[in-house]
């Protein structure tokens, strides 16, 4: 295909810039220790100083996959698929979302919730950024609320964050990796003394899966 054409294709959802795609355990959040088949879309701009997939930032450098081709790979493996990237909502999820659901494959996604939503979802994990902040439409949707915990001010944020998701979202606070040592304890007595909260560890990491 002619280089415009693609791009067309990746404007309609049709194409995504695929950064890799791996079959493990979900490491985070309420379905961690579950097998999910993860399909990492590349590009994102949302500028996390601690991201841990910078790599993935630029799309440029991801190639243009059709989205037959992602479905069909997925399908071999497990029922749960989780979309993440990168930020995956800087593309149109309905195409590639509507082909899962016709398999009969349940649709994850993980993102900061910076760009409108689209997409069918059985599960929407929202980890608001202050740098880029959720659109208004997407907290009503979230399913789970996952807050990274960089430093003490990230409590007061996280609980801005929990004041928009509707009350069914189960919420949740996760170290972030590089400042474990020193924020994992202030987490852990924040949810003793806040119960709504739950602790969520990237637990992929402890196993040294991917
Ligand atoms: C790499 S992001 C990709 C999806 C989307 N851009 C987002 O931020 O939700 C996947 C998950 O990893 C979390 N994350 C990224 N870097 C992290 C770090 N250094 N420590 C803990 N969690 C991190 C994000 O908050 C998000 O919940
Ligand atoms: N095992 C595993 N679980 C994850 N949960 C969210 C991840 C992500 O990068 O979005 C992730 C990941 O990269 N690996
Ligand atoms: S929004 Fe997600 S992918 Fe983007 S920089 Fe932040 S953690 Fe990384
Ligand atoms: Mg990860």
């Amino acid at each position: 295909m002619l280089k415009k054409e693609i791009q067309v294709e990746v404007e309609k959802g049709v194409m995504l810039p695929l950064m890799e795609e791996f079959y493990t355990i979900q490491g985070e959040g309420y379905h961690t220790g579950t097998a999910a088949y993860f399909i990492r879309v590349g590009g994102c701009d949302v500028g996390c100083h601690w991201c841990d997939v910078k790599e993935s930032w630029n799309a440029d450098l991801h190639p243009p996959t059709s989205i037959n081709t992602i479905v069909a790979n997925a399908a071999k493996y497990c029922k749960t698929i989780v979309i993440t990237g990168g930020e995956p909502l800087m593309w149109d999820m309905n195409p590639l979302t509507q082909m899962l659901k016709n398999e009969g494959l349940r649709t994850h996604i993980e993102t900061s919730g910076a760009y409108p939503l689209s997409g069918t979802w059985d599960w929407i994990c929202l980890s608001p950024k202050k740098t880029k902040l959720p659109t208004q439409e997407v907290y009503q949707y979230a399913h789970e609320l996952k807050v990274i915990i960089h430093n003490k001010h990230d409590f007061i944020f996280a609980e801005e964050q929990a004041a928009k998701v509707s009350g069914n979202a189960v919420l949740f606070l996760q170290p972030e990796w590089s400042k474990k040592e020193e924020v994992t304890p202030l987490i852990v007595d924040y949810v003793m003394n806040n119960p709504k909260w739950r602790v969520s560890l990237q637990t992929h990491k402890y196993l040294n899966i991917p």
